[in-house]
């Protein structure tokens, strides 16, 4: 992906060339070359059982490429450590409402990194986990069993989780499943506003084209097989100027307004 363009002086997040997937024999994947730059907004579309959420778990190295490379930041997806960088907000799972963890405990559970998941909580992820619940609007729910929220509480601590880290690339697999029109219009609200005033990358699959639509243009820029991505840049490609990924999570203060009302 080493092009010359006037876009390559923005960081590339993810690189995806010449990747192919498939379970057993069917294909799922099949060549697949796409790009997600700093400060994009990608949206993922595509019909049941169209490999999007196979891409995703590819991605976030849950699965192997049988071909082909996914590089993040510039690294193979295998030689990748940096966790902490990305955010992802798996499809929506239905609690078992005696599921014993509580919202604190969900939230806190980003901090754990992938081969660190015994390590001792200290003061400073605590008061990360109470800045993420803050963020969110859900401080009031920190105590709470997950299993006994609403859809849209609970989509918030799992975002809450995803942000926990103060990621530069937040991936979210259908992060409005089974919510009212009302709140995942509050939700992609959010989300926008996210990438519109910090330096978050967002890769979402969603089947609501219509709000990604709105916000990404009617118009895919690439089309694989049944995937469609649909791209919003939030600066203009030709602008080279500073890109500093910088952010903190308590830059996202406020969004308390924002929230207001639109979830619970
Ligand atoms: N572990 C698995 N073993 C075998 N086949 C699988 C497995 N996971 C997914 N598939 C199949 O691969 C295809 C792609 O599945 P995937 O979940 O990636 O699609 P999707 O685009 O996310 O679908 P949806 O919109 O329904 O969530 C489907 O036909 C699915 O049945």
């Amino acid at each position: 992906m080493a092009g010359t363009s006037a876009r390559d002086c923005h960081q590339h997040v993810i690189e995806i060339e010449d990747l192919s997937f498939s379970y057993e024999d069917k294909q799922v994947i099949d060549q697949l070359d796409f790009s997600v730059l700093q400060r994009d907004f990608v949206g993922l579309v595509g019909s049941n059982g169209a490999g999007k959420t196979t891409l995703l778990r590819m991605i976030v190295g849950l699965i192997k490429p049988q071909k082909g490379t996914i590089r993040l930041f510039g690294e193979p997806v295998g030689r990748f450590k940096d966790w902490e960088r990305i955010g992802y907000v798996p499809q929506k799972n239905n609690f078992n409402p005696l599921f014993p963890a509580t919202v604190r405990e969900v939230v806190m559970s980003g901090l754990y990194g992938r081969k660190n998941m015994f390590r001792r909580l200290n003061r400073e992820d605590s008061a990360k986990c109470s800045e993420a619940l803050r963020v969110m609007g859900i401080e009031d729910l920190a105590d709470r069993r997950i299993g006994q929220l609403s859809g849209g509480q609970q989509q918030r601590a799992f975002l809450a989780r995803a942000l926990i880290n103060n990621p530069d690339l937040l991936i979210l697999d259908e992060p409005t499943v089974g919510i009212d029109a009302e709140t995942q219009e509050g939700f992609f609200h959010l989300l926008r506003h996210m990438h519109h005033h910090h330096d978050i990358t967002f890769l979402m699959v969603s089947h609501d084209r219509e709000a990604l639509q709105s916000y990404l243009g009617s118009e895919p820029v690439q089309s694989a097989g049944k995937l469609k991505f649909y791209v919003k840049h939030t600066h203009d490609p030709e602008d080279c100027g500073e890109t500093s990924l910088s952010h903190a999570l308590s830059d996202l203060r406020g969004y308390e307004e924002v929230l207001q009302g639109s979830v619970r």
